[in-house]
């Protein structure tokens, strides 16, 4: 499903988020345009996660708005069109991956396991591994099923949070490359990151620290080292 081009493919107006009476986010205003691709850093608990679970509709805000191409993280449209990708795995225990494919891709529109399901599977080294529960899967294979499942579904709005560690070579590789092509095929990509290939590669970086953003622009791997005091 691709975005209504009148709108952006997210705005966050004043979004702020606290866990137990301590604040974590915000205000956070954001906008990230329909096909811009977007590195989101910062420190561990600057708050990256909290703004993407917001996003995708799993974590409420206590204040702020969000809309997805125009809809509210509520509305069915804006989860129809986000894809979100966890830092830890979210899969089910009795599926293999190659249901998971089925259900997810179809829950959300699309035609199950396709030909370009067999082809990220293929170049996620994953082909051999379909019809395994990925329960039993090392934690990176995981990690692969899991990519697996927000590739091979319709999206306009691709969210991943730190999707590159504990990716092998080839893997990271794949990944690069698979998410060079959802940004040219017209999806906007927001990930969270500090990988500086892929940091080179992004339109815009936006840095939090403390759970607010610090910095949005242009940067270069050392500057974003810089940006967030590493
Ligand atoms: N479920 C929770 N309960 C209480 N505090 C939380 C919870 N989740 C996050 N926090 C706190 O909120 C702040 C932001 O955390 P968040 O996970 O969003 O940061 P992050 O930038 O994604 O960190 P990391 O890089 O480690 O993944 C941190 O202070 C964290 O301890």
């Amino acid at each position: 499903m691709s975005a209504p081009a009148a709108f952006p493919a997210l705005l966050v107006e004043g979004v702020e988020r606290a866990y137990g009476g301590v604040p974590a986010l915000g205000p956070v205003d954001l906008e990230v345009a329909a096909g811009e691709r977007v590195a989101l850093i910062g420190h561990n608990g600057s708050g990256k996660s909290t703004l993407l679970r917001i996003v995708a509709g799993l974590l409420e805000a206590d204040e702020g708005t969000v809309e997805v191409a125009g809809w509210s993280t509520d509305d069915v449209h804006a989860r129809a069109t986000t894809s979100y990708l966890p830092d830890e795995p979210v899969l089910y225990d009795d599926l293999s991956v190659h249901e998971h494919v089925e259900y997810v891709s179809r829950l959300f529109g699309g035609d199950g396991f396709d030909e370009y399901a067999e082809e990220v599977a293929d170049r996620l080294g994953l082909s051999e591994r379909l019809d395994d529960l990925p329960s039993r899967f090392s934690r990176g294979l995981r990690q692969k099923a899991s990519l697996l499942l927000g590739l091979a579904r319709p999206f306009s709005l691709l969210l991943v949070d730190e999707p590159f560690v504990g990716l092998d070579a080839p893997g990271r590789a794949a990944l690069m490359d698979l998410l060079d092509e959802v940004h040219a095929d017209g999806a906007a990509v927001v990930v969270a990151t500090h990988d500086p290939e892929f940091v080179e590669r992004v339109d815009r970086c936006v840095a939090l620290r403390d759970g607010e953003v610090v910095f949005s622009g242009a940067a270069t791997p050392a500057e974003v080292l810089r940006l967030v005091g590493a």
